[in-house]
């Protein structure tokens, strides 16, 4: 008789990189969701060390304050991909993370290359232990993160076409303002020193400017599945 370890499927690691707005996330979810595969919002870890410098008084304006403070937190991520999940010392910090002040100072936390080495050996740890694969989202995964993962994408959409679902998810937000945002967002990520946002050369780029998400979520599981069945 066949063992369950000789049929399961070999597990499968997919990278989803790209900046904000070019539905990252929302395929990410969906794509792990459709493939029974662990999710990993690798943008929600930098927001909630972010989070928790604010609340504990450190400066963000200062490198050495935020260094020095970087291995105080302990933050724990759910990986269901229906309900994930994101605790900093055990409290539920999925709320505050969006706000619009941890989104203005998320990237000068981010670039403190002690905060970077410690939430990619989180993430390493957690993608190692997810036992049929898992798709992690983020800026780095497929250049730093994950280097050697099954699938690499490379998300790309234009400033008009992320700043419309962006500030279409934030009710009202003016339109301009937000790709101001965005754009100031992506500059400071892309620019830092220590592993900024980039394509990996491996990676497969897809533009969702003119696709649905429906659209973006199935290209995206017919390149997992191809990956999976030549493992
Ligand atoms: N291809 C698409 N077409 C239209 N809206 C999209 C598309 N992809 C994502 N969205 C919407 O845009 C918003 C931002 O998507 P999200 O997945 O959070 O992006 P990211 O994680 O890259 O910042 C969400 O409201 C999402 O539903
Ligand atoms: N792998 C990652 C993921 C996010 N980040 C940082 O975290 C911020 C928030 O990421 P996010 O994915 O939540 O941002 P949105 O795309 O949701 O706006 C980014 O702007 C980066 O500064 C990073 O440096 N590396």
């Amino acid at each position: 008789m066949e063992t369950a370890a000789r049929t399961a499927p070999a597990a499968v690691i997919v990278a989803i990189d790209g900046p904000s707005g070019t539905g990252k996330s929302s395929t990410s979810k969906a794509v792990a969701a459709k493939l029974g595969l662990s999710y990993l919002d690798t943008g929600a870890q930098y927001r909630a060390i972010t989070w928790w410098m604010l609340t504990n008084g450190i400066d963000v304006t200062d490198p050495v304050a935020i260094a020095d403070a970087a291995g105080k937190p302990v933050i724990v991520s759910g990986t269901d991909p229906s309900a994930p999940t994101i605790t900093v010392d055990g409290i539920d910090a999925s709320g505050p993370i969006r706000t619009q002040e941890v989104t203005s100072k998320v990237s000068a936390v981010s670039a403190v290359p002690e905060v970077r080495t410690l939430i990619t050996e989180l993430q390493r740890s957690i993608a190692k232990g997810a036992a049929l694969g898992i798709v992690v989202e983020g800026r780095d995964i497929g250049t730093t993160v994950l280097p050697d993962a099954d699938l690499k994408i490379f998300l790309t959409a234009s400033p008009e076409a992320r700043a419309a679902r962006r500030s279409g998810e934030l009710k009202g937000a003016d339109v301009s303002a937000t790709r101001e945002a965005l754009l100031k967002r992506d500059a400071a990520d892309s620019s830092r020193k220590t592993s900024p946002l980039a394509k990996a050369d491996d990676a497969v780029e897809v533009d969702t400017s003119d696709l649905t998400l429906e659209q973006v979520i199935e290209c995206v599981v017919t390149l997992v599945e191809g990956k999976r069945a030549a493992k």
